[in-house]
């Protein structure tokens, strides 16, 4: 019979045994990955090429894009960042991972994003298939003739967006407590105000109805949720086995709680619309959602795909275009001298605010597309990079060969701060994407665009970019075109390098500028 004692000796014995095994198998997995791994060869930081946790890592403090490239400058074009995950900083991987003609789809790391089994969205679908009749489908509500339907709508919240900036308590021309000519509007944090305008713009296009986020403070939690819900996302997509091992309740509990709030918050927005149905004058994204079959397959969306594709469009509608707009006006304002010459184009080319539009007039002013794009290279809306897996027969990318199951990606801040495509990187200089001008031929233009990618590119690129532009080149001509602003203070929103600091949350997290607003006198 065992006595207390044998019977302890026997738990210590076991424990032992097992930790020895347990340690033995890291040893071995750890030997594996520095030595026989198929991806051995290439380079990157120690603890990136044993354990996925180095990204969980980074993700959590945010930084992940700026890592990408610290790694790239110390270990050149090609870094292994994970065991199993290589980045690549070219154009021509961008073209070769993205493009149509690529061997890849959509890498685990997407698995983290739907709320449930099943409510994959047109953004997280993994298998190739289900994404290419969710894209058919959602280009519907992306047509030339949907965007015309929908932009005045995007237009009133534009409309309200340029009177609160400049604090004026009503709509343009209404109840006359305009302030007069001449006085400074109270400073405004552009990273808000930006994030309020997206949002409502969203709420108008997608679910029939402005979020009414500008106007009304009670209503800007949700602005909150959409960024914490992104956040909890990508750090639990660096490494889906926390989750399998629900590891993310322990280490996450608060962005999970939030994460859940926002799933509620979505459905509810999106049963809100359904019940208006599609029996309306307005088009907006849900009439063609709710209406839409796949041309090829008959097939519309069930519910739980239509919740999928809410979830996805609250947090890539929005958080996306608020960055380019509030990197463009840090950007101008820092850079005084393109601020003036905007100014003074948008200013000669229309006669009347009103007058500004989707149109030929606004596609001519190659100068502020170029603002607008440069702002985004320095401080891409999804600075990081998109995880792609090698599929069956494996991939060349760049001369070099990559095995099936090789999860594979551009880094997007680090190849828009490329030195080989953009020289002088760090400096705002939107005549670079201005072909023609003393400075860029048409090649040195191409080449620019060429690791130019804060869209993406490909199958898997953004749908929403039309509508971005949109959104972003009437709204920043109508606030040039009625007001003079300034600086409130440099620094806030400056990272150290002194441009706009993002921090990356897949999508990312600002703060500022500060600026004050003022009607133009003339
Ligand atoms: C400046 C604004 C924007 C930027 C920089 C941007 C950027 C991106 C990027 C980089 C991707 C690829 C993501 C990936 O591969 O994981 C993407 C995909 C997507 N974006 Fe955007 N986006 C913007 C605005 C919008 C807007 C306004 C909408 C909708 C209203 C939208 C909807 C989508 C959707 C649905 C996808 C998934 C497409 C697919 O996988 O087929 N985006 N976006």
């Amino acid at each position: 019979m065992l006595t207390h004692v044998s019977w302890s000796a026997l738990a210590l014995q076991s424990i032992t045994y097992i930790s020895s095994i347990g340690f033995v198998t890291l040893l071995c997995l750890a030997i594996y990955r520095l030595t026989f791994h198929p991806l051995a060869k290439y380079p990157g930081p120690l603890i990136g090429r044993l354990t996925d946790f180095y990204s969980v890592y980074q993700a959590y403090a945010g930084e992940r894009h700026l890592d990408f490239y610290k790694l790239h400058q110390k270990y050149g074009k090609v870094v292994r960042y994970g065991p199993n995950s290589i980045s690549i900083n070219s154009n021509i991987a961008l073209s070769e991972i993205y493009g149509f003609k690529s061997n890849v789809k959509k890498a685990h790391f997407y698995s983290a994003f739907p709320a449930q089994k099943g409510a994959w969205s047109t953004h997280s679908a993994i298998d190739k298939s289900l994404h290419a009749r969710k894209r058919r489908v959602l280009s519907q509500a992306f047509s030339d003739a949907a965007m015309r339907g929908l932009q005045p709508h995007i237009l009133s919240v534009i409309r309200t967006f340029t009177e609160v900036i400049g604090d004026f308590p009503s709509p343009l021309g209404l109840n006359g407590e305009k302030k007069a000519t001449g006085e400074w509007s109270e400073p405004k944090n552009m990273g808000r105000y930006a994030n309020y305008m997206s949002y409502d713009v969203l709420g108008d296009v997608c679910y029939g109805e402005s979020f009414d986020t500008l106007e009304s403070p009670d209503n800007r939690f949700a602005v909150d949720l959409v960024a914490l819900s992104s956040k909890y996302h990508f750090l639990t997509a660096q490494m889906p086995d926390l989750k399998k091992l629900g590891l993310h309740r322990v280490l996450f509990p608060d962005l999970l709680a939030q994460r859940t709030r926002f799933m509620g918050y979505s459905r509810a927005r999106l049963q809100k619309r359904m019940q208006l149905g599609t029996d309306t004058d307005r088009r907006d994204f849900f009439y063609f959602l709710l209406n839409a079959k796949d041309p090829e397959t008959g097939l519309g969306f069930s519910t739980q795909e239509l919740w999928g594709e809410s979830n996805v469009l609250l947090i890539a509608g929005s958080d996306t275009t608020s960055t380019a707009f509030s990197a463009t006006f840090f950007y101008l304002l820092h850079y005084p001298g393109y601020l003036k010459d905007l100014t003074k184009l948008v200013r000669q080319t229309f006669d009347d605010v009103e007058e500004i539009e989707l149109g030929q007039k606004l596609n001519d002013l190659k100068l502020l597309r170029a603002c607008i794009d440069e702002a985004m290279r320095l401080s891409p809306p999804v600075p990081g990079l998109l995880p792609r897996e090698v599929l069956e027969g494996g991939m060349d990318i760049d001369g070099m060969h990559f095995p099936m199951g090789t999860v594979v990606g551009v880094p997007i801040y680090a190849l828009h701060h490329n030195s080989v495509y953009h020289p002088q990187p760090f400096v705002y200089d939107p005549s670079r994407f201005i072909a023609g001008n003393e400075k860029a031929g048409s090649d040195r233009v191409k080449l620019t665009q060429s690791a130019f990618c804060p869209f993406s590119i490909g199958s898997r690129g953004c749908i929403g970019k039309g509508v971005a532009y949109l959104e972003l080149t009437v709204a920043l001509a109508r606030t040039l075109w009625l007001y003079d602003m300034k600086l409130v203070d440099s620094a806030t929103g400056a990272g150290p390098d002194g441009n706009y600091a993002l921090k990356d949350i897949f999508v990312a997290e600002k703060t500022g500028p500060l600026v004050q607003f003022r009607r133009r006198a003339t």
